[in-house]
C-alpha cells in the first residue's frame, strides 16, 4: 500500500523575541502558549532568562548581543515569520541588535510591547536603556502597546481618564508614527483599550473579577502578533485577541502564591480536559 504523504499543513509563522519566565505566565513561554491555542507556529529568539515566579523577579541573566542575533538569524533564515512580536529586551546592546536585525531582514508586522516593569513591581527595563528603545525599536513598530504607567512614563502625562489615554496615545503616535494601543488594564472602573492610529478606535472590556493576571500583556501582544500573521488588520487583530484574552481572564485559573497565571488552553476542549 502507497504511503500518504503528509506535507500540506500551513500555518502562519510568528516570532517572538522576549524574555523567559521561568513560572510559565509571561514572557517566550506566555507567548509560544498564546500562539499555539490561535493557530500559529511560535518561534522564540530569547533576550533574557529570568528567576521569576507570581510573586517577583529574583534574577535576570541576559544573552550576549551576539547569541541574541544567531537566533534571530537562523530563524528568518529558515522559517521566515509573518509576525514578530517583541516583549522584555532589557539591555541597550540588545535593544540596537534587535533593530538591526529586524531592518536587515525587512520584518514585517512588528508588534513591541514596551515591557518596562512586571505586574509583580519588579524592574525589567534598564533606566539607560529607555531612550535606545524609543529611538531604535519604537519606530520599527507596526503597532506598540504601552500599559498605563508604561504610556506615562514614555510620555510625561499623568493618565487618569479615557481623555488622557487618548491624548497619550496621539502624542506617541505623532512621535513614532507607529499605531499605538493603550492598554487599560491599569485602569479602575473598565478594562477598555484605545488604539491611535489615522482613526481612534475604543475596544472596550468590562472588568473581570479576577486577580490573576500575571501576562495578561505579553498575551495580549503576542494574539495580536498571530491575528496579523493571518492577513487581518490592526483593528481586527486586536479585537480577536481581546476576546482570547478574556476567554483566558474568565476560566478562573487559580496557581501560585502572587498574582497568578491566566489560562491560555481555555478553549481546550472538555475531550481534552478529562483524558
Ligand atoms: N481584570 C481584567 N479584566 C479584563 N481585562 C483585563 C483585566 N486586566 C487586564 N485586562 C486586559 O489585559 C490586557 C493587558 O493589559 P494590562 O494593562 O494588564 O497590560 P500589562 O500591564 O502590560 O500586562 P502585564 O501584567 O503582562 O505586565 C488589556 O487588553 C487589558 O484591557
Ligand atoms: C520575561 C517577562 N517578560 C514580560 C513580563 C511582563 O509581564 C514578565 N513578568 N516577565
Amino acid at each position: 500500500m502507497d504511503e500518504k504523504k503528509l506535507t500540506n499543513r500551513s500555518l502562519a509563522p510568528v516570532l517572538s523575541i522576549a524574555g523567559s519566565d521561568s513560572s510559565g505566565g509571561a514572557g517566550i513561554q506566555a507567548d509560544l502558549k498564546t500562539m499555539l491555542a490561535n493557530d500559529c507556529y511560535g518561534m522564540s529568539a530569547i533576550t533574557a532568562l529570568t528567576a521569576q515566579n507570581t510573586m517577583g523577579v529574583t534574577g535576570i541573566m541576559d544573552v550576549t548581543p551576539e547569541f541574541l542575533r544567531k537566533q534571530i538569524d537562523a530563524v528568518f533564515l529558515d522559517i521566515s515569520p509573518k509576525a514578530v512580536k517583541i516583549g522584555m529586551v532589557s539591555d541597550k546592546a540588545l535593544i540596537n541588535t534587535i533593530a538591526e536585525a529586524l531592518e536587515d531582514w525587512h520584518a514585517e508586522n512588528i508588534v513591541v510591547d514596551p515591557v518596562m516593569v512586571a505586574t509583580s513591581g519588579s524592574r525589567l527595563l534598564k533606566e539607560d536603556a529607555i531612550s535606545c528603545l524609543t529611538e531604535m525599536l519604537l519606530p520599527l513598530a507596526t503597532l506598540i502597546t504601552p500599559n498605563i504607567p508604561e504610556a506615562e512614563l514614555l510620555t510625561g502625562m499623568t493618565i487618569q481618564s479615557k481623555t488622557d489615554m487618548e491624548q497619550a496615545g496621539r502624542c506617541l503616535y505623532d512621535r513614532f508614527h507607529s499605531q499605538v494601543l493603550i492598554k487599560g488594564g491599569h485602569a479602575i472602573e473598565d478594562a477598555s483599550d484605545v488604539l491611535v492610529g489615522t482613526e481612534v478606535i475604543w475596544f472596550h472590556g468590562s472588568r473581570i473579577d479576577n486577580p490573576n493576571t500575571h501576562g495578561t500583556g505579553c498575551t495580549l501582544s503576542s494574539a495580536i502578533a498571530c491575528g496579523l500573521a493571518k492577513g487581518y488588520s490592526v483593528a481586527q487583530s486586536i479585537s480577536y485577541a481581546k476576546s482570547y484574552l478574556s476567554g483566558a481572564l474568565s476560566s478562573g485559573l487559580d496557581l501560585g502564591r502572587g498574582s497568578g497565571p491566566i489560562d491560555h488552553g481555555w478553549q481546550i476542549q472538555e475531550n481534552v480536559r478529562s483524558l
